[in-house]
């Protein structure tokens, strides 16, 4: 297992005193781990010489060891290598002090992080997160995308994760690029396999067909696993909405959320790479005693749809989709904390007062779920709901299952 390791000493302090406490860490590490690093840094400027030395992206996890306090802001620029990472502290010179803060960083930037206090607890922490190392790579290295930007209304989305920001310019760019033709080949199929086509003519399905060939040439471009968009931006300038792309995508296998929401895709993208399924993003619509409903314009293409307008907009394509009964799992992620429920699909509505794909769901208690969950866009997956709560808690999440 190849381990990065890495002492920080404050400024204050003077790192001669700290050298040979340093080398015997090294030789400890040395016993059963391939060690790279095991500099002393004191302040960014060496983070970033060392980050032109050594790869820390091609370790399997980090160890830092803060030897003294005031060494946090440097340290956490180790976040950006998304390293599963050991923090070791002492109790001298509020090192372990240091090693707690440095923790709380790294796990709300999903990093999944421990602090150790003993080389023995320290070589447990590395064995673990080498025993999980698919699955944590899995989570760690996906490419993801916002494109435009988030929706105004997602007053909670505060999200510390790296991903690639594709600015509306660019995407008309690529828009500019397609052609009516273009866009109605990629929906054309989708088209004739619909129930019903209640709103669209064919330019506007054509037009919905141009995002989607947009989109999919940007996540070829910029190499993007899954991706948010800011949609309703893209109204006013184009006249149409992505529901329809997002739905065809998360219906392929990839993960598209809405309103650029990177909370929602991070739920979506665990679904697609832990359970092969794909996972409906929607708002909250209503609940009594033992229901909820979720309600959203797009929906993985699972079953039968109906293709509608946009419902806010009256505009561009929407889905109702009917979704199948059955045993899934409702669940909401935001930041590192998440909320997952057992629900079961009952069937669907079709108010004309909401977005178009709406689901009931059975939830036992829905009064109580409602008033403790983390905010409104949720998502559905047919999957079992303990394995994926078992399943956040392994990726460092601190989840609630009802
Ligand atoms: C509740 C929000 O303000 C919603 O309007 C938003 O999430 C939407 O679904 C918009 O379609």
């Amino acid at each position: 297992m190849k381990v990065g390791l890495v002492f920080g000493v404050s400024e204050l302090a003077s790192p001669e005193a700290f050298r040979e406490e340093a080398a015997n860490f090294v030789r400890v590490l040395e016993q059963d781990f391939d060690v790279v690093g095991g500099e002393i840094i004191q302040s960014r400027s060496d983070f970033r010489k060392l980050k032109e030395k050594i790869n820390f992206n091609d370790v399997d996890a980090l160890v830092l060891f803060p030897l003294t306090g005031g060494t946090e802001g440097f340290l956490k620029e180790f976040s950006v290598f998304r390293r599963p990472t050991v923090f070791y502290g002492n109790p001298f010179n509020n090192s372990l002090a240091a090693a707690i803060e440095l923790r709380e960083y790294f796990r709300d930037r999903l990093i999944p992080s421990t602090v150790v206090k003993s080389s023995e607890e320290l070589k447990a922490a590395l064995l673990a997160y080498d025993d999980m190392k698919d699955v944590l790579d899995r989570f760690l290295r996906a490419r993801i995308g916002l494109i435009g930007r988030v929706s105004p209304w997602l007053i909670n989305e505060k999200l510390d994760i790296p991903y690639t920001h594709i600015s509306l310019k660019k995407f008309y760019e690529y828009y500019e690029k397609t052609t009516a033709e273009e866009g109605w080949e990629a929906v054309k199929e989708i088209v004739e396999n619909a129930e019903e086509i209640k709103e669209p003519d064919r330019e506007s399905l054509a037009k919905a067909g141009r995002v989607y060939v947009a989109i999919k040439r940007i996540l070829e471009d910029y190499h993007l696993k899954g991706f948010t968009v800011g949609c309703f931006d893209l109204i006013g300038k184009i006249g149409t909405t992505p529901c329809l792309a997002l739905a065809m995508f998360n219906a392929q296998g990839i993960p598209a959320a809405c309103e650029g929401e990177l909370n929602a895709l991070i739920g979506m993208m665990i679904i697609r790479k832990f359970f092969d399924e794909p996972a409906f993003m929607g708002n909250l619509a209503d609940f009594d005693e033992n229901h909820v409903v979720i309600a959203h314009c797009t929906a993985p293409l699972v079953s039968k749809y109906v293709l509608r307008t946009h419902f806010e907009s009256g505009r561009g394509v929407g889905v109702a989709v009917e979704f199948p009964p059955g045993k899934a799992t409702l669940f909401k992620i935001r930041g590192r904390h998440a909320v997952v429920a057992g629900v079961e699909v009952e069937g669907n509505e079709f108010l004309e007062s909401r977005c178009r794909t709406q689901v009931r769901l059975k939830l036992e208690d829905a009064p109580e779920f409602v008033d403790g969950t983390l905010g409104n866009h949720h998502l559905l997956a047919y999957v079992d709901p303990e394995e994926l709560s078992d399943l956040l808690s392994e990726l460092g999440f601190e989840v609630m299952l009802y």
